[in-house]
């Protein structure tokens, strides 16, 4: 199969869907692939190690597109690259459709395969192509908020661990997964009061026993959320219904019970965020606030730390890619059900629930395109 590998155009996106190994990886089972010039340059990947790796490097964006049969990308398509895509061309990205009515009607229209990390899903339910980075954002998300609530950021001025005689600040977890655990882990590390809610009992179950002593667990119910943004310092959003927009979980009128100063981080803003007042910022123009409160929504928090991020997401990507790649779309989908679960959009058919549900469009059973 011929494989590209666009460099990526979102704001301050410098993660790259393939590195050199993985190129080596598709040229030992007989692939071609296509690097457009300087797409690893901000992961640490020269073009050089790419030819070195038995990839060919071209110049345009417009190249790329232009032979791939299957793309590999790390975000969604931007307005810019949806007339480069071909019908019947295979992309495999971060799509999140439920967020962007623009980009679900482009891509319909595209008559493009849409294969989406985010919802590639194993039999035990775990996304195995979004924990990387859910652990990455997670992870900063603490380091953002810490940031934000420095004064001079515009925050309330407060030190997450506190120090001697002084009590360290509140930290709201919304969502107990993959970024509620890294987030919380990071939060109660440096010393932070930190609550997780979370609506499965028996996730809730599970991080009480594992996490350490400064870390609550309350059940998510807008009562409880209520109560708790009164003291919380920082709150971060990780809540999901994989391939759905998420729910609103702190109403504007929320905002008024909070601290002035306080931080909100809201990660699941790929899927349209999970406080009402959010919308989605850039690492150029991270955060805004409202009513005193301050807002950090980036769509791609890991593409500020591309060194990490390029080798976690593709340490997950590249056995998939590889199935699709050997097999075709079809039959891989056809023989993985994990892989199945990833088809999002095909030949102009939304085969999602969650998406179709989201804009309110004809779902067809991805079945019937077999
Ligand atoms: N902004 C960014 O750069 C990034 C965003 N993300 C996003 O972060 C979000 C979270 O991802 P993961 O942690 O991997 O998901 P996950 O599936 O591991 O965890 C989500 C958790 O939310 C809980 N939940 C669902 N509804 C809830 C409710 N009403 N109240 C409380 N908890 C609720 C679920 O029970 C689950 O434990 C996703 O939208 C993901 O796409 C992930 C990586 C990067
Ligand atoms: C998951 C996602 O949206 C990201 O890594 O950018
Ligand atoms: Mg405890």
């Amino acid at each position: 199969m011929i494989i590209g590998v666009p460099k990526e155009i979102k704001n301050n996106e410098n993660r790259v869907a393939l590195t050199p190994a993985g190129a080596t990886e598709f040229r030992k089972h007989g692939h071609t692939v296509y690097v457009q010039t300087e797409a690893g340059k901000g992961s640490g990947f020269s073009d050089e190690l790419y030819t070195e790796a038995g990839a060919v490097i071209l110049s345009t964006i417009e190249e790329v597109y232009g032979i791939a049969e299957m793309i590999i990308k790390v975000k969604e398509p931007i307005a810019s690259e949806y007339e480069l895509i071909n019908e019947d061309q295979l992309l495999f990205t971060y799509f999140h459709f439920a967020s962007s009515e623009p980009l679900t009607h482009a891509m319909i229209s595209r008559k493009a395969v849409c294969l989406a990390y985010e919802t590639v899903e194993k039999t035990d339910r775990s996304l195995p192509l979004l924990v990387p980075m859910s652990e990455v954002a997670g992870r900063m998300a603490v380091q953002e908020g810490a940031k934000y609530l420095e004064k001079p950021m515009g925050g309330f001025g407060i030190l997450l661990g506190g120090v001697a005689g002084v009590k360290p600040a509140n930290v709201l977890v919304l969502g107990g997964g993959i970024v509620g655990t890294q987030s919380a882990k990071m939060a109660s590390g440096l010393g932070a009061n930190v609550t997780i809610v979370d609506i499965s009992l028996p996730r809730l179950r599970y991080l009480e026993d594992i996490m350490p002593a400064n870390v609550d667990t309350v059940m998510s119910n807008e009562y409880n959320i209520r109560e708790l943004v009164k003291s919380a310092n920082l709150i971060i959003g990780g809540v999901l219904i994989p391939g759905a927009k998420a729910p609103s979980l702190i109403t504007r009128d929320m905002l008024k019970l909070m601290k002035p100063g306080t931080v909100m981080v809201d990660v699941a803003i790929d899927q349209g965020g999970c406080f009402e007042t959010s919308k989605a910022t850039t690492h150029e123009d991270p955060i805004y606030e409202v009513d005193g409160v301050v807002h950090y929504c980036v769509a791609n928090m890991p593409g500020a730390v591309p060194y990490t991020s390029t080798l976690a997401l593709t340490n997950a990507t590249l056995p998939y890619a590889l199935q699709l790649a050997n097999q075709g779309w079809r039959l891989a989908c056809s023989k993985n059900e994990e892989l199945l679960k990833g088809l999002n959009v095909v030949n102009g058919k939304i085969v999602f629930k969650g998406v179709s549900d989201a804009w309110n469009l004809p779902y067809t059973d991805v079945k019937e395109l077999f």
